[in-house]
């Protein structure tokens, strides 16, 4: 979503204008009684008067106060709903198991999508989102860029389901947006996701070296050769092209090494 209003966008909101798409969005993270839904970003209803339908508890986060009252108006009477006037980027996200189906403002995709899913404690189950079309490639390349997009994707699966056209949203943005598919991936508890985030930091400290020297270098092993290759690892592939899938085979089998001390995780990663 474009954050800078013009004539024609005073408020500089697109709407989901195409319910095929509100549907596919729902059908995709399949919600219902004793499930807890958040929204963030709820406009006007497109997605939340839906997922109203579903019998899950919902809570429905926006911060503009007109669409807060439009939308109350709208849905006056439904029973599991919630409708919070809230920031997104600090909204308390629950404690409780929870599932986000929403059609997230492009400006803070990043913020909202760390804030869902860095925290090794992050009670996010699953997640139907309509992201801009560059950041949910972005997301979702099977060759993550960065040791952050590496965390996210070993931890939960992330898909591109499908592209959502600039047509389906009112009025239409000047991009196409994408239809994101995330969910939690079984890991491993703590020591799995020490184990983790301190290869993929080391690793991606140095992108282009080869595997065997930067994950060699957290490694206790003499000749880190070996469990590489267990885990199905090239050790002279280059450290930034590892698949997710890749990351997590190798940090289950240090996870349980006994004899080896995981640093702790970083703030930033622990919050
Ligand atoms: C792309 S629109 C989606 C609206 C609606 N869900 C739909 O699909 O039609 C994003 C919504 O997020 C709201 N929004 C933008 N930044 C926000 C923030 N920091 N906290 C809460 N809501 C925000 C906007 O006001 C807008 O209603």
């Amino acid at each position: 979503m474009p954050s800078k209003g013009s004539r024609r966008n005073p408020s500089g909101v697109h709407f989901l204008a195409d319910r095929r798409i509100v549907d596919g969005l729902i059908e995709s993270c399949p919600v219902g009684d004793g499930d807890l839904v958040l929204e963030l970003g709820a406009g006007q209803g497109a997605i939340t008067v839906p997922l109203t339908r579903t019998g899950a508890e919902v809570i429905a986060v926006e911060r503009d106060p007109e669409f807060v009252r439009r939308l109350r108006a709208r849905t006056d009477g439904a029973a599991r709903l919630r409708v919070v006037t809230a920031d997104i980027r600090t909204f308390p996200l629950p404690a409780q198991r929870f599932s986000v189906i929403a059609s997230i403002p492009y400006a803070i995709s990043t913020t909202v999508l760390r804030r869902l899913l860095t925290p090794h404690r992050t009670a996010l189950d699953r997640a139907a989102l309509v992201v801009e079309w560059g950041f949910a490639k972005r997301v979702s390349a099977a060759v993550p860029r960065t040791a952050e997009l590496a965390w996210w994707a070993a931890r939960f699966t992330i898909r591109l389901r499908n592209r959502v056209p600039a047509r389906c949203f009112s009025p239409a943005p000047r991009v196409d947006s994408a239809h994101l598919v995330v969910e939690r991936a079984a890991t491993g508890g703590r020591r799995f996701d020490r184990a983790l985030w301190t290869l993929l930091d080391a690793s991606y400290r140095a992108p282009s070296a080869p595997l065997r020297q930067s994950a060699g270098r957290v490694l206790p092993y003499r000749n880190p050769h070996r469990v590489l290759r267990a885990a199905g690892l090239d050790p002279d592939a280059r450290a930034d092209t590892v698949r997710p899938g890749g990351w997590a085979d190798l940090a289950r089998r240090l996870a349980v090494d006994d004899t080896i001390a995981w640093p702790p995780l970083p703030k930033a990663i622990r919050e």
